[in-house]
């Protein structure tokens, strides 16, 4: 099998229901959160909708963020000057994971390994391009993350 005939991660992960589930229950535990909850203080109360529309169009769902939202260059726009540190990043991946769980995300090991994969690599990508003086490329597209050398497994 190819890449290209396996489900999205999108449609694996059960969908845009599944992850405003996700996004729904992470930034409940955000906003009380000690340590990341204080950045979070002016959050759009949208927010947690916008990134499961982020994360579905990542993951080979719908491309709504791009057409409805502004694309790669608005999620950006949101990251730039938010000076965020290591500890604060970790806790985002952390509280996101806790919340992966409670959501009833999938958790064959298969899907968390591909989940936290771009999980880890965007968090990294926000905390670079939110430190003072970063210059980020203005425009990218949004990436498209696959199940990487662990295909899903179909028994
Ligand atoms: C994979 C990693 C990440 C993704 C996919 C992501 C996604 C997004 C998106 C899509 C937005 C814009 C929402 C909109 O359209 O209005 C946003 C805003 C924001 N992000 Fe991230 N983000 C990530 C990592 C982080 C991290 C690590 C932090 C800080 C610890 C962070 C802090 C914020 C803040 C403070 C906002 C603005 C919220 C508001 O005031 O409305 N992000 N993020």
């Amino acid at each position: 099998m190819t890449e290209e005939s396996y489900p999205t991660l999108y449609d694996w992960a059960g969908g845009t229901k599944a992850l405003e589930r996700l996004t729904e229950r992470f930034y409940e535990k955000v906003v009380v959160d000690d340590l990341i909850g204080p950045l979070f203080a002016h959050m759009d109360p949208e927010h947690p909708r916008y990134v499961a529309m982020w994360l579905a169009e990542v993951f080979g769902g719908p491309s709504r963020y791009t057409d409805e939202r502004g694309g790669y260059p608005h999620m950006l726009a949101h990251h730039l000057g938010k000076a965020i540190t290591e500890p604060q990043r970790r806790r985002w991946v952390s509280l996101l994971t806790d919340a992966a769980d409670e959501a009833g995300l999938p958790d064959d090991p298969e899907f968390r390994a591909a989940f936290i994969g771009y999980i880890e690599w965007g968090t990294r990508i926000a905390r670079a391009n939110s430190q003072p003086g970063a210059t980020p490329p203005p425009e990218a597209p949004v990436p498209h993350w696959g199940w990487g050398v662990a295909p899903p497994y179909q028994g």
